[in-house]
C-alpha cells in the first residue's frame, strides 16, 4: 500500500522575505500546514524491524493516534561568511559542532534538510561498547531522513538503536556561506501509551510515553 506524502508549497508564503518581515499569521499558517503534513504521514514503515511477527501490523499506528505531544522544530543555521570567520573565529576546525551529538526522545523523527549538508550519524561498529564513528547523512533530494528515537529503542529492547547524530559546520566555504535549514518532526506515541519491552523481557521497566518524555525534558532542562 502506498500513501501519498503531502506537499507544503512554500512558494505561497513568500519566504524570500526576511523572517521578521513575514506576518505572524502567515508564519502560523505555514507552521500549521507543516504540522498537518507531518501528522498525516505519521508513523511510516516500521513494522517488521525488530517488531515481533505476532504483533498486528497496525500495532504502532494504533499507539500514535494523538499528535498533541509530537513536536515540530524548524532550524535555521546562519551563514558563516569568510568575513565573519576572520572577525569571530581564528579558524574553523574540521567537524566543528553546530548541534551537539544526541539522540531524539520519541519513537521516530522525520527530518527534512536542504542541500547544504553537515548532518552526521554515528555508525556503530560494536553495539555493546558503542565504538563507532560519525559518517555524513548526505542530503538526498525528495527523501525524508528518519531517526530511531530513545523510546523506540526501549520498546524494542535495543533491537532498534536510537540514532546518535549531530550537525557540523561544512568544510567547503561555498557550503558554510549558505544558510542551512532543516525541519524535524519528533513523533511521540500517545501520552498514556504504556511502553513495555515487545519481546516480553524485563530489560526496561514499563513507562508511559508521557512519563518518559517528562523524564527526558527534565534531564535536559533542569529547573
Ligand atoms: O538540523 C538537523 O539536521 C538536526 C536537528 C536535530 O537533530 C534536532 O533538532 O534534534
Ligand atoms: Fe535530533
Amino acid at each position: 500500500m502506498t500513501s501519498a506524502i503531502p506537499i507544503v508549497d512554500l512558494e505561497e508564503f513568500n519566504l524570500t522575505k526576511a523572517p521578521e518581515d513575514v506576518s505572524d499569521d502567515v508564519q502560523r499558517q505555514l507552521a500549521a500546514q507543516i504540522i498537518d503534513a507531518f501528522s498525516t504521514v505519521g508513523f511510516v514503515g516500521l513494522t517488521n524491524y525488530g517488531i515481533p511477527q505476532d504483533k498486528d501490523p497496525s500495532y504502532f499506528k494504533n499507539q500514535h493516534t494523538n499528535c498533541r505531544f509530537s513536536g515540530t522544530r524548524c532550524l535555521n543555521y546562519p551563514a558563516i561568511t569568510s568575513h565573519a570567520v576572520r572577525l569571530l573565529f581564528k579558524d574553523i576546525k574540521p567537524n566543528q559542532i553546530r548541534c551537539g551529538e544526541h539522540s531524539d526522545y520519541g519513537s521516530i523523527t522525520l527530518l527534512f534538510q536542504d542541500d547544504v549538508g553537515g548532518l552526521q550519524v554515528a555508525y556503530l561498529f560494536n553495539l555493546r561498547t558503542r565504538d563507532g564513528q560519525f559518517v555524513p547523512a548526505t542530503p538526498k533530494t525528495g527523501t525524508i531522513y528518519v531517526n530511531v528515537g530513545l523510546l523506540l529503542q526501549r520498546w524494542t529492547s535495543d533491537k532498534l538503536i536510537a540514532t546518535v547524530h549531530r550537525v557540523v559546520i561544512p568544510e567547503a566555504p561555498s557550503d558554510r556561506e549558505k544558510v542551512r535549514m532543516s525541519i524535524a518532526y519528533f513523533v511521540q506515541p500517545d501520552p498514556d501509551c504504556l511502553v513495555q519491552c515487545l519481546d516480553g523481557s524485563d530489560k526496561y521497566e514499563p513507562i508511559t510515553s508521557l512519563e518518559f518524555l517528562k523524564m527526558k525534558l527534565k534531564a535536559t532542562y533542569p529547573e
